[in-house]
């Protein structure tokens, strides 16, 4: 970091937990993060990334033997035969209890890299080095970690924390502008689950989200670390409290799946929280004020709010897969209001499908 900026820590699970570091030039604390104990490293990053990772390497090598895993772009490394990829390097590398794993790039390879860290030897070090808005405020924060099946989304994880994240801003350089504004959907998630401040920012000037060097955007990067990393201290492997962050995805997981996941996850999320919305103000719960809030913010930030009113049996049919789901019941999170999130239980089919024709096209 240069000198005056700020580097802030986000504290994860108290004593025993770890930090989420956010900052410019963050990353160049990678080796410290990794640890004295650990020899071996393998930085798993998608081809985007590949330059990077090639730095890093050198950067390490001094301190460790750094072995790179290039793996497939996106929702493309969320499966198991690139878990399995990846395994083999680490038993070909003789990878040990104290070696270490990187995930270096999006959601997507923060969510496969995490997975590999938590099943080889039943559990590694990992530390995220997320380069996306999505994967710094939210899938590289938590543990939560998955690859899909046919089925449907994330059906296969583990719980795994980190032992850091380093969410370094410089890395948001190269990151295309809709990729920045799909990380948005879950920054706003967590400005209508926990910290409002984060909806009148965007209301107050929407191209915040394109400028990682503003404070508003750093503003609003942290408030969304801190509702999660909140949220994951109380409540690490979703007993209850956690399914707060589930916010909008039923629907959006269901969306990415129709999909075939060629849109990106905020996308979906976004379809997913405006019919959110609808499913609160339908039932009683939420006020038009609130609930018309969200297509206001998600409008502003170019994000969809609508989907093909014709593709609702699909998107019914996915969701009952949905990891919510209790004794073939759908359950949804739904806002009481502003910053009250709470489960709807078991909704009549009749209100999810006047819920959906709100958000119909
Ligand atoms: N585990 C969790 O708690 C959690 C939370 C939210 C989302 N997720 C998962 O995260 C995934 C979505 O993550 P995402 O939105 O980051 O998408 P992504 O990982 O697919 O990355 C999006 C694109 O950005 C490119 N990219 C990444 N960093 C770049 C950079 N610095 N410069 C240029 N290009 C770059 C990637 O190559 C990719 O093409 C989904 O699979 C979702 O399920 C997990
Ligand atoms: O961390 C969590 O818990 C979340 O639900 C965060 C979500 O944004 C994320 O997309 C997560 O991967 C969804 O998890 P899933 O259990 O519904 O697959
Ligand atoms: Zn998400």
């Amino acid at each position: 970091m240069t000198a005056g900026e700020t580097r802030t820590a986000i504290r994860v699970g108290g004593d025993a937990g770890y930090d989420v570091v956010v900052g410019r030039g963050v990353v160049a604390e990678l080796g410290d993060a990794l640890g004295a104990a650990v020899r071996k490293v393998l930085v798993v990053h998608a081809p985007t990334l590949g330059a990077r990772a090639a730095e890093l390497r050198e950067e390490l090598g001094d301190r460790f033997e750094v072995l790179l895993a290039e793996v497939p772009d996106a929702e493309a490394g969320k499966r198991i035969e690139v878990a399995a990829f990846c395994w083999q390097i680490l038993g070909q590398a003789d990878f040990t209890r104290s070696d270490a794993i990187v995930g270096l790039g999006g959601g997507a390879i923060t969510d496969l890299a995490g997975f590999v860290a938590g099943t080889w030897l039943r559990g590694v070090r990992a530390v995220q080095v997320p380069t996306t808005v999505l994967g710094m405020v939210d899938a590289a924060v938590g543990g939560k970690t998955g690859i899909n099946t046919n089925e449907g989304k994330n059906l296969v994880g583990v719980f795994h924390a980190p032992a850091a994240v380093l969410c370094d801003l410089e890395l948001l350089d190269t990151l295309p502008r809709n990729e920045i504004l799909a990380g948005f959907a879950e920054i706003v998630k967590a400005g209508f689950i926990r910290y409002p401040e984060i909806l009148d920012i965007i209301e107050a000037d929407p191209e915040v989200a394109t400028d990682p060097t503003s404070p508003e955007f750093r503003r609003v990067v942290e408030l969304a670390i801190r509702m999660k990393a909140d949220v994951v201290s109380e409540d690490f492997t979703e007993q209850g409290l956690r399914e707060i962050l589930n916010y909008g995805h039923t629907l959006g997981h269901a969306v990415e799946h129709a999909e075939r996941y060629q849109w990106r996850h905020g996308a979906a999320i976004s379809v997913g929280m405006a019919f959110a919305a609808e499913l609160g103000r339908l039932s009683g719960r939420l006020s038009d004020e609130v609930a018309d809030r969200h297509k206001r913010v998600l409008d502003l930030l170019g994000l969809p709010t609508s989907y093909p009113a014709g593709r609702w049996n699909t998107l019914l049919a996915t969701m009952q897969r949905d990891k919510k789901a209790r004794g073939g019941q759908l359950r949804f999170i739904v806002l009481d209001d502003l910053a009250k999130p709470t489960v709807m239980q078991a909704p009549d089919q009749s209100l999810l499908f006047a819920a959906y024709q709100e958000i119909g096209s």
